[in-house]
């Protein structure tokens, strides 16, 4: 009578929590690395844009030096490519501003820097065309110097400022995901607890339930089954027996003149003569037999698979090892006998049938003197020839 169910129960609770686990732990291990990666891609996009325009003010300002070594064309045309390209470069970051997490007025000055460069744009432009067109004099070239120094120095400064307020901004993000990526660990920790707690309540409910069948299927004294225990057993044997033809037997034991015992020796030697008895049963039946105590000093095995000349040859085992029997404390000198009444299931269907045929045999088996096996046929196994010199309580 093992509590097999409890631990099945036990292995399916910590199987579907290690799954509930597993799936908690992937579900928020994938969102946390799609927003960790989202972050990062966005403010990625936007510094390589901003390190590229970082590119322009110094392509101007090497443009602007080599035309103040030597007033070539050719750096005019430079100048004008610059030009055309600095106002889309300024479009592209303020697009990506604008879509981006940072708070407007992070970049707000930014911003303004970027639109009056911006504006100075037209009248550098402006000097550089007259130049091409009508050759560098000093004037021109001065006014094209100032012009150009402006607009470099204007976007030098909006976009290392802006380099700088994406790092910083990078960095809060990364530290704000860690934060998260902690807090949410913590509250999946706090979730396992709580799943761990409820599964571990319903398995002790489970296990206090479990006991308690138990402890009423079993007899306190012997802890051997009951008869409700036997009559389940019984019915589960009878169902297989509709199923698959199996045999099945039953044996019930009633110990010879118990009551001299008690008399002679006391409750409490009475008791234990019942204990060892069932030690005894227990130690010649098969792993299948189901020994039970019916009540005083009547037992009954149930012997699934087994015909008549099994159940005999087990009744003979019995009568032969209760001879032998040492018992306990005062009645170590007494020798015990017992009688049994043993039957194989024929056509009945009830466990009840079955039993009052069994207990027809046993009161026979008394009848006819004790210490006897009076089987399903009604045939006595008889004693043996030695019966009489173990000495039977009576005979003392
Ligand atoms: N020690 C002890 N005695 C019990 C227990 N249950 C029943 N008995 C005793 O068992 C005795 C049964 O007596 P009887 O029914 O006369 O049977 P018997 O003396 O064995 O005689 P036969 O069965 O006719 O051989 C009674 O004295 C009961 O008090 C128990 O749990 N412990």
């Amino acid at each position: 009578m093992r509590a097999a169910s409890s631990r099945g129960l036990g292995l399916r609770l910590v199987v579907a929590f290690s799954l509930i686990a597993m799936l908690c732990a992937l579900v928020i291990g994938y969102y946390v690395s799609q927003a960790r990666q989202q972050v990062g891609a966005d403010y990625t996009a936007l510094v390589t844009d901003v390190v590229r325009a970082q590119q322009d003010p110094a392509a101007l300002r090497m443009t602007l030096d080599s035309l103040i070594d030597s007033q070539d064309r050719i750096h005019l045309e430079q100048i004008h490519a610059l030009l055309w390209r600095i106002p889309r470069r300024i479009d592209g970051i303020r697009l990506q501003l604008r879509r981006s997490e940072l708070a407007p007025a992070s970049y707000g000055e930014l911003v303004e820097e970027l639109a009056h460069v911006e504006s100075r744009l037209p009248a550098l432009e402006a000097a550089v065309d007259v130049g091409a067109e009508q050759g560098l004099d000093e004037r021109g070239s001065e006014a094209i110097l100032a012009l150009g120094m402006e607009v470099e120095e204007g976007l030098a400064w909006a976009y290392s400022e802006l380099n700088e307020l994406l790092h910083r901004a990078s960095a809060e993000q990364r530290q704000l995901m860690e934060r998260l990526a902690l807090a949410v660990a913590v509250l999946l920790l706090l979730l396992l607890l709580a799943i761990a707690a409820v599964m571990r309540m319903l398995f002790q409910l489970h296990r206090q339930r479990e006991t308690m069948r138990l402890q009423s299927r079993t007899d306190e004294l012997t802890a051997l089954g009951n008869r409700r225990w036997l009559r389940e057993a019984a019915e589960q044997a009878f169902e297989r027996r509709r199923r698959h033809g199996a045999s099945l037997s039953l044996m019930l034991l009633d110990l010879d003149h118990f009551k001299r015992i008690n008399d002679a020796f006391g409750h409490p030697v009475g008791d234990a003569v019942l204990v060892a008895f069932s030690r005894v049963l227990e130690r010649q039946v098969r792993r299948v037999d189901r020994v039970a105590r019916m009540g005083g000093e009547e037992f009954a095995i149930l012997m699934p698979d087994s015909d008549l000349a099994g159940a005999e040859a087990l009744a003979e085992r019995i009568l032969r090892a209760t001879r032998a029997m040492s018992l306990p404390g005062p009645a170590a000198e007494h020798r015990l006998t017992v009688s049994i009444g043993v039957v194989e299931a024929g056509e009945e269907r009830s466990f009840d049938r079955l039993y009052s045929r069994a207990d027809e045999l046993l009161y026979r088996a008394k009848a006819g003197g004790r210490d006897r096996a009076v089987t399903g046929q009604g045939q006595a196994v008889p004693r043996p020839a030695g019966g009489a010199a173990r000495t039977a309580i009576d005979a003392n």
